[in-house]
């Protein structure tokens, strides 16, 4: 599949970068020293874009379902990151240049190069090849990476099938392709060295001391996680239920490229859904999405090298066990719906599943929300089933209870063997030791307890194993225990809930958004075509453009008025009263995805009726000034399509021909 613009043209990824930085949706943060890698500063209408993306997952996710919002501190004790793995585990391979130094991402290195390798062999069969830039730049510098060389049949299956499941692969492996396909730096022509692991993520202190290490979160999830018993409290002890968080992450990324889709700091909005393990992990709501068509590109697939997708209903994908639970498919197709929701082409978007060495050890099942974008397919949001791992770990390591306490409809009878310690005779016969001997008696499981009470009968005492005390091993007489078979009525159920956890990465969202909107229009006089952004309403950064026909001052009170009754409505707009021909200032605002523009002229002076224009069509329509506003409101709100407006309001032609040119 490849990249094209929202009406079929190829994109141009320079012309569309270019327009961006020039209508500052974001750029490079510190440039004028020189920049940062994978750090950006958004500019007015991306942050606009930006907050309207949260405002519309916010309505979708946290106000449609419920969801406990909460807001966690970035800044974490390495302890917490240490239970949750992500100081031992939280890494990426890293190879090293011996030339020249250059840092290579081991996997990116091994799917550049041999991507490249396929590519020239296309060339080689005269094949259509499609130019990224990063090659085209490449190949100015006189690169290898695109020679033209035949490949046998064999070996480009081989290739094809690595690239196919590139993310499965551990440091060992990757080193071992390295060295098998004896892949070299294009930039030096180098072999880099074995892969080791980096961690990923920026180690600050907390406070002037440097005994409280600390660092800058990866995810909002563990925030989440720590909260867990008072967000159970909160809910009055019902389950299931979820929690949510909006706020940065930062990973310091091996070699940061591809613009807002790889960066160091970025806006995060995870869900941490607490489910129910028993009982399949239903979902209440799943029959509202059932019939909903996903994508799905499964594990077995990529495991055969092969990238072919599947389109189906999710019900019937959880149904055959394709995806693992109702939970987990609930959220897929809620994340697709949001996804269509903003703007984002259905026909760019799959879901991939996560092979067995690319997913946490702990997770169950985990599936990625991919968009197609001109760096090919790029994850966008991670959806997985985090099973019980994470409040487990925690509650052990600070003896919280992250865990539900259910009143049982019936109570149950459970048999077991229990244990009663002569405690006025226990204490003093084992002295200092006599809390830690109680410990480890007391965490003897069922089936010991059992082989113990028979030893008991048999010899008149026992001997278990103590940790610290003694050589290791401890005797204990008849007289200070006893071991029996009771029974016990429970009252309540104890269990540590899974967690199916939606992530979305806002700012990769917000880049695909902006490349599946865009596309050029041409103009009459042959002149440079322009970008248009043709964001939904909803989401579009600002929604009206105001613009006076030209400076003749009876126009200056209308605008003000207008301006004030947007604001009243809550909707943003600007004013353009420039010079330039109102074709110009329509179309540098069809650059920054203006959906709609007024145009005041001498009629409105007279009667109070206005044009509406349409960014997609250029079509207007007039009205007097409450049917205007009206309909502004229900686009903007995204209860009516422009089709809508222009049935029920009469057409307007221009005089001013849209000349889109500045
Ligand atoms: N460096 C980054 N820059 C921008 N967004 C990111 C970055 N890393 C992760 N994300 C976003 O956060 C989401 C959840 O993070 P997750 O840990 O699942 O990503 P990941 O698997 O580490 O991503 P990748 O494999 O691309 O590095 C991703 O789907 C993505 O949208």
């Amino acid at each position: 599949m490849t990249s094209t613009t929202l009406k079929g043209q190829p994109l141009d990824r320079p012309i569309l970068d270019s327009m961006l930085r020039r209508r500052m949706f974001y750029t490079p943060s510190f440039e004028i020293y020189g920049g940062v890698a994978g750090l950006f500063d958004y500019g007015p209408p991306g942050c606009a874009l930006l907050a309207n993306i949260v405002d519309l997952w916010r309505k979708h996710f946290i106000l449609e379902e419920d969801m406990l919002e909460v807001d966690c501190t970035a800044l974490t004790p390495a302890e917490v990151l240490k239970t949750s793995g992500h100081v031992d585990k939280f890494a990426d391979w890293m190879c090293k240049d011996p030339k020249n130094g250059e840092i290579l991402r081991a996997d990116h290195f091994v799917e550049e190069v041999l991507g490249a390798r396929l590519k020239g062999d296309k060339e080689a069969r005269g094949l259509k090849v499609e130019e990224k830039e990063e090659d085209a730049k490449k190949k100015k510098k006189k690169s290898k990476t695109t020679e033209a060389v035949k490949l046998d049949d064999a070996v480009v299956q081989e290739y094809e099938e690595i690239l196919a499941k590139i993310d499965n692969y551990n440091g060992e492996e990757l080193g071992q392709l390295i060295k098998k396909y004896e892949l070299k730096n294009p930039n030096t022509g180098v072999e880099p060295s074995p892969p080791v692991a980096f961690n990923l993520m920026f180690q600050t202190a907390i406070g002037p001391s440097s005994n409280a290490p600390s660092y800058l979160r990866p995810e909002t999830a563990q925030g989440q996680f720590l909260n867990f018993a008072k967000l159970l409290e909160f809910n009055q002890h019902q389950m299931p239920f979820a929690s949510a968080s909006i706020g940065k992450s930062f990973r310091n990324e091996i070699s940061p490229r591809a613009g807002l889709l790889r960066v160091r700091e970025f806006l995060m909005a995870e869900i941490e859904h607490y489910v129910d393990p028993e009982g399949g992990k239903r979902h209440a709501r799943f029959d509202e999405v059932k019939d909903i068509e996903v994508v799905l590109l499964n594990r077995h697939t990529q495991l055969a090298g092969q990238t072919t997708v599947e389109k189906v209903a999710i019900g019937k994908a959880v149904a055959n066990g394709t995806v693992d639970n109702e939970t987990l498919g609930y959220f897929l197709a809620r994340i697709q719906l949001f996804l269509q929701k903003i703007g984002i082409d259905q026909s760019k978007l799959r879901f991939r599943q996560h092979m067995a060495n690319e997913m946490a050890h702990y997770a169950a099942d985990c599936w990625d929300a991919e968009l197609l974008t001109s760096y090919g397919w790029v994850e966008c949001v991670g959806c997985a089933d985090r099973s019980a791992y994470d409040l487990t770990v925690h509650a052990k390591k600070t003896g919280a209870p992250l865990i539900v306490r259910e009143k049982l409809e019936k109570p149950l009878a459970i048999e077991e063997w229990q244990i009663d310690l002569d405690k006025k005779k226990f204490g003093p016969y084992f002295k200092k030791d006599g809390k830690t001997v109680e410990t480890a008696v007391e965490a003897l499981p069922q089936d010991k307890r059992e082989a113990l009470a028979q030893a008991l009968q048999a010899d008149g005492k026992i001997t278990i194993d103590v940790e610290g005390v003694g050589n290791g091993k401890v005797e204990i007489s008849k007289d200070l225990i006893v071991i029996e078979r009771r029974t016990r009525v429970e009252h309540t159920r104890e269990f540590t809930p899974n967690v199916v956890e939606p992530s979305f990465g806002l700012g990769r969202i917000l880049y695909a958004l902006i490349e599946h909107n865009y596309w050029t229009r041409g103009t009459e006089g042959g002149d440079e075509a322009r970008g248009v952004l043709s964001f939904p309403p909803p989401v579009a950064p600002t929604k009206v453009l105001l613009v006076p026909l030209s400076s003749n001052e009876s126009f200056k009170p209308l605008l003000k008025h207008m301006s004030h009754k947007l604001r009243i409505l809550g909707v943003s707009s600007r004013v353009d009263d420039s010079s330039a021909s109102i074709g110009k200032r329509y179309s540098r605002n069809d650059e920054l995805g203006t959906p709609l523009g007024i145009t005041i002229d001498f009629q409105s002076v007279k009667d109070s009726t206005f044009t509406l224009r349409d960014r997609d069509s250029t079509k207007q329509v007039r009205a007097d000034e409450d049917t205007i506003l009206a309909a502004i409101k229900a686009l903007t709100e995204g209860t009516k399509v422009w089709s809508d407006v222009e049935k029920e309001l009469p057409a307007f032609e221009s005089q001013d021909a849209e000349v889109p040119v500045r």
